[in-house]
């Protein structure tokens, strides 16, 4: 077993919690003393015991000697998660994310900061809970100069188009969605094309070096009545970014074929289907859309942030 590794963890909600319930005993499994030292809510904070006021970032990494700093807070696009997430890098921890929007907005700013730092960041819980669609794009197809991505990255939407054609009404595949803990409480971004669209520009980021900040974004909304599907097919929100088009995001509504890859998921799954040119098509599916779907991806994340000498994004 290595020394005690701490974290500092900001977000105690559903994927927080799952979080740190489960980073310890899975770090054991691979001989790393992962320990959540502090966890950070949206006022108030916990070292040990009781609930306190929040206190300042730097000086409590400083004080726990973090190495890793884990956020599950609101993808809201509060000045907050980008601002804390710099502070960590740039006291020497790594930070592992499931918060999407300060991704969007900041990226070039923390890789710069990673990358002076020699840290990395880790984003597989915004690039789709516990599919690995973020790693391929990372790291594992590197080499294989990938001309074009596309797949369905939001399981709320995959979930509400088959209940749309067994005849739910929207209304209903919505709440049921929502009752299953696949929609956002708000699912406007989940209908709009909005997270698909987000999950995308993360991974266009990874894969090609695009800014997520300045991608653009075409996105076609789930609304009823839906568009036909000729027989044998299933309508899907498929997101999409080709290298040729650089800084280009396309959410359409395609009929794709039953047996296809995209055609075949069923309720939440979700499915990336990376054109490797010479190399073939790779597609990535499955993984749980969930909060301990999305804590999972960040202990994969961890462990890897902690034992592969990597900086930056990748
Ligand atoms: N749910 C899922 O399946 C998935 C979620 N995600 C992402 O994971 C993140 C966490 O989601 P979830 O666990 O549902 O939690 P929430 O997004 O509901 O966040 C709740 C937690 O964040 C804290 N909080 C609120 N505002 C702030 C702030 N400004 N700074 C710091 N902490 C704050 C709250 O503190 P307090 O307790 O004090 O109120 C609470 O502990 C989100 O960004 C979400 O998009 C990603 C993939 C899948
Ligand atoms: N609402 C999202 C959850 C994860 O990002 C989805 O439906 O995929």
């Amino acid at each position: 077993m290595t020394d005690p590794l701490p974290i500092v963890l900001a977000g105690c909600g559903p994927v927080g919690r799952a979080y740190a319930d489960l980073v310890t005993e899975r770090g054991r499994q691979h001989g790393l003393d992962l320990r959540v030292v502090a966890v950070r809510g949206r006022d108030r904070q916990r070292e040990s015991g009781e609930w306190e006021p929040l206190t300042d970032l730097p000086a409590l990494l400083e004080r726990t000697g973090a190495r890793v700093f884990a956020q599950a807070v609101p993808s809201d696009g509060g000045e907050r998660a980008a601002r804390e997430a710099l502070q960590a890098l740039r006291a020497g921890a790594h930070v592992v994310t499931a918060t999407k929007s300060h991704l969007l907005t900041h990226w070039s700013e923390l890789a710069a900061a990673a990358d002076a730092a020699g840290r990395s960041v880790r984003i597989s819980g915004a690039t789709g809970a516990a599919m690995p669609a973020g790693d391929l794009a990372r790291s594992v197809l590197r080499g294989f100069d990938v001309p074009e991505v596309s797949g369905c990255v939001n399981g709320t939407a995959t979930f509400v188009l088959d209940r749309l054609a067994d005849g739910a009404a929207l209304e209903e595949a919505v709440a049921d969605a929502q009752r299953a803990g696949i929609a956002e409480a708000d699912p406007g971004n989940d209908l709009s094309g909005a997270d698909a669209a987000t999950k995308f520009r993360l991974i266009s980021a990874l894969l090609w070096g695009w800014d997520p900040a300045t991608t653009r974004v075409e996105a076609e909304s789930i609304a009823t009545p839906l568009p036909a599907v000729p027989a044998g097919h299933r309508l899907r929100q498929v997101a999409r970014a080709v290298r040729d088009e650089p800084g280009s995001v396309r959410v359409v509504l395609s009929p794709e074929p039953e047996a296809s890859p995209l055609g075949a998921l069923r309720g939440p799954e979700k499915a990336v289907r990376y054109d490797c040119g010479d190399a073939g098509e790779i597609t990535v599916s499955g993984g749980r859309s969930s909060p301990r779907g999305a804590a999972l991806a960040m202990i994969k994340d961890t462990l890897g942030a902690v034992l592969e000498a990597t900086t930056g994004f990748r």
